[in-house]
């Protein structure tokens, strides 16, 4: 039986996850690979509407630990009804954020103690990780301002700069701590010079299981 893989594509506010998600899945379907897009938070009707609540800009502050179970809690079921089932028939998973997100905006961005995460992580999961998170890095502030090019600020966009470098720091410390797990691609670079190391990346991951 074919083995999946599961492939996470992670970085801060207008990093360019959209546009070379487009490029990931053109070259799974050139090369004929059995593959699902998916998001989080959301990928399923109701971790979708977890979503919504989630980026919907409020009067109400969102407490921290509350806006992490809502997280996790899209996350179970987008585990249940997409990705697993997915793996399970040997097909590749691009997802569009993880649980790197968890760490870098609940964890870095929110300051939440990331023994809970990890604890909640491992719950939700079990072991599952994935095989290679693609990290887009780049300066918040560029980031911010190509965002702001492609429509009004979420709750999450609306945060301060400070947030951002948090956010950016945390999932560099990730990758750091994991090299072997993490390509980090330099999103400052023209798009072309980016989608060469993504390319290489997808290649790595085909030759090796
Ligand atoms: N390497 C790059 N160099 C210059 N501009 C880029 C690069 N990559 C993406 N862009 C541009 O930056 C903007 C944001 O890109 P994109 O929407 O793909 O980012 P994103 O991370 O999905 O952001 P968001 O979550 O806000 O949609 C777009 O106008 C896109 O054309
Ligand atoms: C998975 C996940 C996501 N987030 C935040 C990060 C982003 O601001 C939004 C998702 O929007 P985008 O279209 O991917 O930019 O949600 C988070 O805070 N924690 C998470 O675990």
């Amino acid at each position: 039986m074919p083995k999946g893989r599961f492939i996470t594509l992670e970085g801060g506010e207008g990093v360019g996850k959209s546009t070379n998600l487009r490029f990931i899945t053109d070259w799974m379907r050139e090369r004929d690979i059995d593959f699902i897009q998916t998001r989080e938070p959301g990928g399923t009707p109701l971790a979708e509407q977890l979503r919504a609540l989630l980026l919907e800009n409020r009067e109400e502050s969102v407490d921290p630990t509350a806006e992490l179970l809502m997280v996790f809690a899209a996350r179970a079921q987008h585990l249940a009804q997409v990705i697993r089932p997915a793996l399970a028939r040997g097909a590749w998973v691009i997802c569009d954020r993880f649980t790197d997100a968890t760490y870098a905006y609940q964890g870095g961005g929110r300051g939440l103690d990331r023994g809970l995460i990890a604890q909640l992580e491992q719950t939700v999961q079990g072991d599952l990780r994935p095989d290679r998170v693609l990290l887009l890095d780049l300066d918040p502030e560029i980031g911010l301002s190509r965002a702001a090019e492609t429509g009004a600020a979420d709750r999450f966009e609306s945060e301060k700069l400070g947030f951002f470098h948090k956010v950016r720091d945390a999932y560099l410390a990730r990758a750091a701590a994991a090299p072997d797990r993490y390509a980090v691609v330099n999103a400052a670079r023209p798009l072309d010079e980016v989608q060469q190391r993504l390319a290489v990346e997808l290649e790595s991951l085909l030759k090796h299981p």
